[in-house]
């Protein structure tokens, strides 16, 4: 086992380049994300946000740059690829559960299958989890018995089962119907309280105000602006973040 890099950022990509054939999507990203960090991704839509999210996971390659989570670099393939993984969650708007498991096997399969936990441990665990997202009570349902903020925070619940070093959101809130946002929405600034690394993509701009340490706004697949949110939203530099506040603020 390696040792933790405690001095390494959390998240570190380095002139990182990504194109969809002569698209040029992600374009030499630089960014650092300290241990315990909340960034929220925020920008117009085809910026590169879910792309950025999903490099970071390996769920896409890159094609120039490097890319590192606790000081070790993203593997290509094999084992190294299940341990990254695990050790960063990623939640997507859609809930991706499994239809024909209950929400306990859902938050259960990992743990045992990847991290080889005996089920009984791996059972305790998930119910804890379940408790801290708020839905134990709906454990020994099916995901189509819940609604959709209930099937989120069990996706939330699955994701943090594996224990990540690092928690990847996209735009987990937006497939949701709104009286549903706010509860979702809780239990990630619970768990930002509670120190865990995030890069959350949202149009969610109370989220962003109230639980970011720091806001990046992309804009064609740039890191356009890298500041507080307090900064961002008081005070954009760029053109492209004033026009991108004057149309979210206006709706
Ligand atoms: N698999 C793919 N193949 C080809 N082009 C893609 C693919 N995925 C994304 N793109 C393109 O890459 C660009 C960036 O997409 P991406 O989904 O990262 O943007 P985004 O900022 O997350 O947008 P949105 O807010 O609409 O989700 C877009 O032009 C998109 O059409």
């Amino acid at each position: 086992m390696t040792e933790p890099n405690t001095t390494a950022p959390m998240i570190r990509l380095a002139a990182v380049d990504k194109f969809f054939g002569p698209l040029h999507v992600l374009k030499q990203i630089t960014l650092d994300v300290p241990r315990g960090q909340v960034v929220v991704v925020l920008g117009p839509s085809g910026s590169g946000k879910s792309t950025l999210c999903r490099a970071i996971n390996r769920l896409e390659p890159i094609d120039a740059g490097r890319i590192e989570v606790d000081g070790s670099p993203l593997p290509a393939e094999g084992k190294d690829l299940a341990r990254l993984r695990a050790e960063v969650g990623m939640v997507f708007q859609s809930f991706n559960l499994f239809a024909h498991k209950t929400i306990l096997e859902n938050v259960t399969l990992a743990p045992v299958k990847v991290r080889k936990l005996p089920v009984a441990q791996a059972r305790k665990t998930a119910l804890e989890l379940l408790e801290r997202v708020g839905i134990a009570n709906q454990a020994d349902k099916y995901p189509a018995q819940l609604s959709g903020g209930q099937q989120q925070r069990a996706a939330i619940a699955r994701a943090l089962a594996m224990r990540p070093k690092v928690m990847l959101f996209d735009e987990p809130t937006s497939a949701l119907d709104p009286e549903m946002v706010q509860e979702v929405l809780d239990v990630m600034t619970a768990l930002a309280a509670d120190g865990m690394t995030m890069l959350v993509v949202t149009h969610e701009m109370g989220f962003a105000r109230k639980a970011a340490h720091r806001v990046i706004f992309m804009s064609d697949g740039e890191v356009v602006e890298d500041s507080t949110p307090s900064e961002f939203f008081t005070a954009p530099k760029s053109g492209r973040a004033k026009d991108f506040l004057g149309k979210i603020l206006t709706h």
